[in-house]
């Protein structure tokens, strides 16, 4: 049992208080499985109000970074402290607004829980180093300053875990944040800074603006008051962000697409490989960065995993997110499905052979959802769409190979490097894979997606722009390194 309520309207979050934007103008957030429920009605901001939560930023960063690691991290463990309370209600806006199941959602939620705590303890650890001078007189050590305002530019898929893991550290370190939600998932967001706010975080400290991309995603990229601007989406929109930062001078982190293969040796369990398989490339609808999407299989077992992953696909129960029975909803948006189909018929087009899925879901409770089948192609060739492009949505590809490095230079034949996973009990294989492979994630005998908020997250190639987000990592963005020399 949850407060959550649809239909209500929310404001932007701006220097301590909920405001409307200045245009008064809102648009409807649909929930995608079934377009006719209005979840909420969110605020399409214009630059003037981004604008004020950049001033307001600017203002509270004064006194933000003054306090101690501790004294910032007390309200980091607050924030969390009403998450956890109100995580039903969180991850109920989330599984009505873009689709993920309510386990999954629930998951994503008390993740970020425990990313705040994470981060919260960080404020307790050494910032910097003690360096031998040349001079004996003198002390010389580093420390670390925030950038000031910090821009989140944050997209739909983990609606509540990326804003967090891209908050909290910016926080903890002594930045002031404005956050940009993506616009399909601006209620979850808003559920996320209610927290903030019952946590008593000061005034302006962090700020919430809702809006289209193309208005305040790049008014913030171009804002000269913003120090540094962190973002996860496309790579389209990343290189046009991390352009914008470029060109001023400010510091920029993009965390964007990945094409993430499975290989599967001829020594794997199957079933766990399956299992991996269908986990990694499913679960969210395949709308994860991480998500599984080429699988690389040794001949010799080509068509033993081939015939247990197609009966496990077949008994895959789609539907709405909020009905215990679903094991996948709907994609997020029509625009999304659309996207996905359209990825289909290429696959098609270009050659490949459909196995399952390809169509739209259909059946009883399905007709207004944006709901696709579970695919997977085979035959599949390095050149083909399908192998190359990101498609967000439950496609997968088979790719037969005849050794393993065959399977590992078809899983580097990428623009992308963000996760791959390999499934062997060979542990030469094993290492051969960790060396080889051009991804920031390698992953033995586990799934492509999933990761660990304590650990370096980020990409390689066209998959980011190589910092790392989450962990002690994250401190390499949200801070500058400052040298000093001390002579009395
Ligand atoms: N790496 C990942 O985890 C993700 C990858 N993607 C990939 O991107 C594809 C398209 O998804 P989409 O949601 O359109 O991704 P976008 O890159 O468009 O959206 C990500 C974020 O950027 C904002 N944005 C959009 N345009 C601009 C702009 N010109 N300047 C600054 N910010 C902007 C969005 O706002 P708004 O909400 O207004 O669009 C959103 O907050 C997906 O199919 C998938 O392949 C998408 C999401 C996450
Ligand atoms: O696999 C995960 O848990 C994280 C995925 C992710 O960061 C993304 O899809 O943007």
């Amino acid at each position: 049992m949850t407060t959550f309520q649809i239909e209500q309207t929310y404001s932007n979050y701006i220097n301590g208080e909920w405001v409307k934007a200045t245009s008064g103008e809102t648009e409807p957030s649909i929930n995608p499985a079934n377009r006719k429920e209005v979840v909420g009605y969110v605020p399409t901001s214009g630059v003037e109000d981004l604008n004020r939560a950049v001033a307001a930023a600017k203002e509270a960063a004064k006194d933000w970074r003054r306090l101690s690691g501790a004294e910032r991290g007390n309200y980091l463990f607050q924030a969390a402290n009403v998450l956890e309370r109100r995580a039903d209600e969180v991850a109920e806006a989330m599984t009505r607004e873009m689709g993920k199941t309510l386990p999954e959602a629930k998951g994503e939620t008390l993740r970020g829980v425990a990313i705040l705590r994470y981060y919260a303890g960080e404020g307790m650890r050494k910032t910097g180093d003690v360096i031998p001078s040349t001079d004996s007189e003198a002390l010389m050590f580093t420390t670390r300053v925030p950038l000031g305002v910090v821009g989140v530019i944050a997209p739909w898929n983990f609606p509540v875990a990326i804003p967090i893991w891209k908050t909290a550290p910016a926080l903890i370190y002594g930045n002031t944040v404005v956050l940009k939600p993506a616009q399909e998932t601006a209620v979850t967001a808003a559920k996320v800074m209610e927290c903030f706010e019952e946590a008593g975080i000061p005034a302006g400290v962090l700020n919430l603006v809702c809006g289209r991309g193309s208005v305040i995603g790049s008014a913030l990229a171009e804002h000269p008051d913003v120090g540094g601007i962190t973002f996860t989406g496309s790579n389209e929109v990343g290189k046009r962000v991390g352009g914008a930062a470029l060109a001023r001078g400010a510091k920029y982190q993009l965390e964007m697409g990945g094409k993430n293969p499975i290989i599967i040796a001829a020594d794997a369990d199957l079933d766990l490989a399956v299992e991996a398989t269908i986990s990694g490339g499913l679960k969210s609808t395949g709308q994860k960065c991480t998500a599984t999407s080429k699988v690389i299989i040794e001949r010799k077992v080509y068509d033993a995993f081939k015939e247990k992953l197609l009966s496990q696909i077949q008994e895959i129960r789609l539907g709405d997110g909020m009905s215990s029975g679903s094991w996948m909803g709907p994609c997020a948006s029509e625009g999304q499905l659309n996207t996905v189909l359209s990825y289909i018929q290429k696959g098609q087009d270009e050659g490949a052979v459909l196995l399952a899925g390809g169509k739209r879901g259909d059946g009883p409770g399905l007709e207004e959802g944006f709901y696709v089948q579970p695919t997977v192609f085979e035959g599949v060739e390095s050149h083909m769409s399908i192998a190359r492009e990101e498609i967000f949505g439950p496609v997968l590809a088979l790719i037969a190979v005849d050794s393993l490095e065959e399977a590992i230079e078809a899983a580097n034949d990428s623009d992308y490097g963000l996760s791959a996973s390999i499934y062997t009990q060979n542990v030469g294989a094993m290492l051969s894979f960790i060396r080889d492979m051009d991804a920031g994630l390698v992953r033995i005998n586990a799934e492509t997606a999933g990761v660990e908020l304590q650990a370096p997250f980020g990409g390689m190639k066209m998959s980011s722009s190589h910092s790392r987000e989450q962990g002690q990592a994250a401190i390499e963005f949200f801070t500058a390194i400052k040298t000093v020399f001390v002579k009395s």
